[in-house]
Formats: structure tokens, sequence, C-alpha cells
């Protein structure tokens, strides 16, 4: 089958590939010229595991190319999924779907016949009838263009895998039984047949489905944060803690990792846009559990500034501070909303002079906070500094050798805000440690 993605961020670009990798002849559209230049040389213009050889096998056989056209894209499928992006909007909760909007607009003139819009963009409830008000108006097909609704539930640095393999497979139509459904079991048969749940269902609970998840994987990270809070007034350990909750199989231990709270593209902007959507509906009481996952998780950050200040004093002016991580999470090159640089920026903010280190995520740190210093390698990062932050949970600051880093610092000093070092190992190495979970 043939089928374009348009916009070609982080999701758009592996839905693109793996879309080809089922099969599909696939055309990418995004409007970002440089981009697209760089996906068509087959390579990703950000860095996920597996995804730049995915790209590079597709392209090479030309089952997967790339477009800034809308008219190319109308012109090539009958089926096209939509993957723009759905920021917050500046100075308000509530989600900016210029994006969304605008590239549905664009593409509309050039329906002429039967066509699938499936959104996987995540939106507040209520977005699906208005858009696709907006592309019937606009669109020659008029009512035969059916708008479908195809939330994306991939987690970044498993991109490729949660696309290929979901833990479910989420539709939603206006009407039940359509033609469009029809066709995306058509496109997703091969994830289909192999036993992934698919859940057939209408355009506000798919929408829901998506804002829901997120918001529950955000208050199960703020829940054993909070437990970490408890554990630190009362000399408990929360990573037991977790273990120990984790073993009953109601509960699970995923997304119970303590420590800096959750970050990124996606947690912290989706929880706050469901919040806002729920008040619009009048259904503020329901999201009152919401607005404290959002209190806890901005907690932890200010905790590592507090932590800070216990360690370094009052006054951090001139104080050299060492970050490990600007990456939201390892296996990334994402820095949206990452607590790593948050902590950073607040930091220097108070005077202190930062240095940040991270394995894959230092050119868009250095464009997005060019105030800040940086350094490639952990251990060069690390001269000098009175205090090291870890901040971002890279496999690779777990081999750092704190005996040898204890001989290039001059405080000696670590907090682990994500408890992925052996501790004892650094206190035995001379170093004072403090941890947040
Ligand atoms: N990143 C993830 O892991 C992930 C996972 C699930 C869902 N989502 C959701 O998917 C959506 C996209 O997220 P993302 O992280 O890929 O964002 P992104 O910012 O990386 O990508 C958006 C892309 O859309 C392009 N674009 C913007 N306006 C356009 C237009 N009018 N026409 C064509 N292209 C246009 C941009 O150039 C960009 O390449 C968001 O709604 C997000 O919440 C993201
Ligand atoms: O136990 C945990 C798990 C995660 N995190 C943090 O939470 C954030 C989000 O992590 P994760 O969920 O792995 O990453 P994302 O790639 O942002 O994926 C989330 O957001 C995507 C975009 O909506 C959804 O598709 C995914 O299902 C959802 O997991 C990161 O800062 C992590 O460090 C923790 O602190 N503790």
């Amino acid at each position: 089958m043939r089928t374009t993605v348009i916009g070609c961020g982080y999701l758009g670009a592996t839905h693109a590939a793996c879309m080809a990798e089922l099969g599909h002849e696939v055309l990418g559209m995004d409007s970002d010229t440089d981009k697209v230049a760089v996906l068509a040389s087959g390579k990703a213009p950000f860095f996920e595991r597996g995804l730049d050889a995915l790209i590079a096998r597709h392209t090479a056989t030309g089952s997967l190319r790339f477009t800034t056209s809308y008219q190319e894209a109308a012109a090539f499928a009958d089926v096209h999924f939509i993957g723009v992006g759905t920021p917050q909007q500046p100075g308000s909760d509530s989600y900016d779907l210029a994006q969304l909007f605008d590239a549905a607009g664009e593409l509309a003139p050039y329906l002429s016949g039967p066509a699938v819009i499936a959104v996987k963009s995540t939106v507040p409830v209520g977005t699906a009838p208005r858009l696709a008000h907006l592309i019937r108006a606009a669109a020659p097909a008029g009512d035969r263009v059916e708008v479908a609704w195809n939330p994306e539930f991939l987690r970044e640095s498993f991109a490729i895998d949660d696309t290929l393999r979901p833990d479910r497979l989420v539709l939603g139509f206006q009407h039940a039984r359509s033609w469009g459904e029809s066709l995306l079991r058509e496109v997703f048969a091969k994830i289909i047949d192999s036993g992934t749940a698919t859940i057939v269902t209408d355009w506000a609970t798919a929408e829901l489905a998506k804002g829901a998840a997120n918001s529950f994987l955000a208050t199960k990270i703020s829940f054993i944060n909070a437990m970490a809070e408890v554990c630190g007034k009362s000399g408990a350990d929360v990573t037991a803690l977790a273990d120990i909750l984790g073993h009953d199989h109601r509960i699970g231990r995923h997304g119970m990792r303590p420590g800096i709270g959750f970050g990124g593209g996606c947690l912290p902007k989706d929880l706050r846009g469901f919040i806002a959507r729920a008040v619009e509906l009048d259904a503020g009481d329901a999201v009152g559990i919401l607005r404290e996952t959002h209190a806890v998780n901005e907690r932890r950050r200010q905790h590592v500034i507090d932590l800070t200040h216990e360690e370094l004093g009052s006054d951090l002016r001139g104080k050299r501070i060492t970050v490990w991580g600007a990456a939201f999470k390892p296996g990334t090159d994402d820095i949206r909303d990452s607590p790593a640089l948050a902590v950073a920026q607040k930091l220097h903010d108070l005077g202190a002079r930062v240095t940040v280190t991270d394995p894959e995520a230092l050119d868009n740190a250095r464009k997005l906070h060019p105030e800040l210093d940086y350094a490639e390698d952990p251990v060069a990062a690390t001269e000098d500094a009175e205090l090291v932050l870890h901040l971002t949970d890279w496999e690779q600051f777990t081999h750092l050798d704190p005996v040898r880093l204890a001989l290039r610092t001059t405080g000696h000093k670590l907090i682990d805000a994500r408890g992925t070092l052996d501790t004892r190992l650094w206190q035995a190495a001379g170093w004072i440690t403090r941890s947040l979970a």
C-alpha cells in the first residue's frame, strides 16, 4: 500500500520508516526543507537508536521518500498520517494546535478523491470534529474524506520497537465500520495479525486515550517520587520500597524509578494540556490528582537545587558545578523540558559556573542554552568541580571511576538524582554523596 506521513519529527520520521518496514511505499512530507534534505539523504535528523539504519535502508530502495510538497503528498496515497507537533501554547497550559490545523488546511485543497486522514498527533479531546469540518470544507472530495484518530504511544529511545510492536493499536472513527477502518486495518495488517490488541472506538475516546495514558504514567512516576519525599524524612529506602511495591502485579515495577522526575516533549505538556482541557469542560475537580502529579514533579527539580545549597552554601556565585546529562532521558538527544537543563539553568541564574556534559544532546543544548559551558568528555567536564550533579541516567556515567574523578575535582561532592550510581563505591573513594532515590 501507499501512505504519506505529514510532519516528520520524532514521531513522524519514525512512523514513516516503520511503515516502509511493514512493506508500504511511503512519502514523508514536512514543511522544514532542511529536515527533508537530511531525511532524503537517508539519515534521521535526530538521535534515535536504529532509525538511521532503517531510513537508510528504505530510502536506498526508494520505498521511503520525502518531500516538502502537499500537492505531491495528496496525489501519492489515499491514506495520510498526520504527526505534526502540538506543543504547549506560550504562556498557557493549553495545546497549540496551529501546526495541525495548518497542515490539514494546506493538504485538504488537493484531496480530490476519497482519502483517510489518520491523525497521530496528541490533542485535547474534542479536536477531531473541528479538524474534520475544516478538511471536508476545504477538500474537493468533501465528505469522501474520512478523519480517523490513531494516537501514538511510542517512547523515544524505543521508538522503532514501540511502533512495530505496540502494546495496543487504537483507531477512532466518527462512524462504526467505516471505509477508513478497513483501509487502516490493511495498513496495520502485519501488526494486527501478530496479535496486537486493536481497539476501534469513537473519536473522543481515541483522543482521550492518549492524554489519559500519559497522565497515568506521569502520576505513577510522581507517586514514587512522593514516596521518596516520605522516605527522605523517615530514613526508609525508596528504591527498596519501589521493588517491594513493584512485585505486586497490580502495581508493577515499570515507571517506578524515583529521582528528579519526568521531562521530555510529552509527559509534562500532555499533563498540563489534559488538566487545561478538563477545566474547559467543567471537569476540573476530576483532575485534582493530576495537579498534584505536576506539583510533585516540580518539587523534584527544586529538591536538587535545595541539596546543592546544602552542600555549597546559600551563595552559589562562582561555584563550579558539573551537570552530567542534558537529554531529558538516556537514549535520545531530545532536550525538550529536560530536568537536567532546567536545573543547570537555575544554578547558572544563581551565579554558579555550570559545565554540562552529555553523550548525544550537547549540540541541541548549546543552541537552547548558549550561556552554559559544555564539555564532550564527562571526565574533562568534571575538572575542578566543587559538586557533580548526576541528572540524566546515561549508562556511560555509571562506568566512570570515582577514584580517578576524585583526583580531578576540588569538592568530592555528588548528588545522584537518578539513583543509578553505586554510591557506596563513591563514598569509598572519598566522595560525599546525596541521593534523590
Ligand atoms: N516524540 C514522541 O515520542 C511522541 C510520541 C507520541 C506522540 N507524540 C505526539 O506527536 C506529535 C509530534 O511530536 P514530535 O515529537 O514528533 O514533534 P516534532 O516537533 O519533533 O515534529 C513535528 C514536525 O512537524 C513539522 N511540521 C510543523 N508544521 C507543519 C506543517 N504545517 N506541515 C508539515 N509539517 C509540519 C515540523 O517541521 C516537525 O518536523 C505531538 O503531538 C506529540 O505530542 C510524540
Ligand atoms: O520510572 C520512571 C520512568 C520515566 N521517568 C522519566 O519520565 C520521563 C518520560 O520517560 P518515558 O515515558 O520513558 O519517555 P517518553 O519518550 O517521553 O515517552 C512518554 O511520552 C510519549 C509521548 O507522548 C508516549 O508516547 C510514551 O508512551 C510515554 O512513555 C523521562 O524524563 C524519564 O527520565 C522517571 O523519572 N521514572
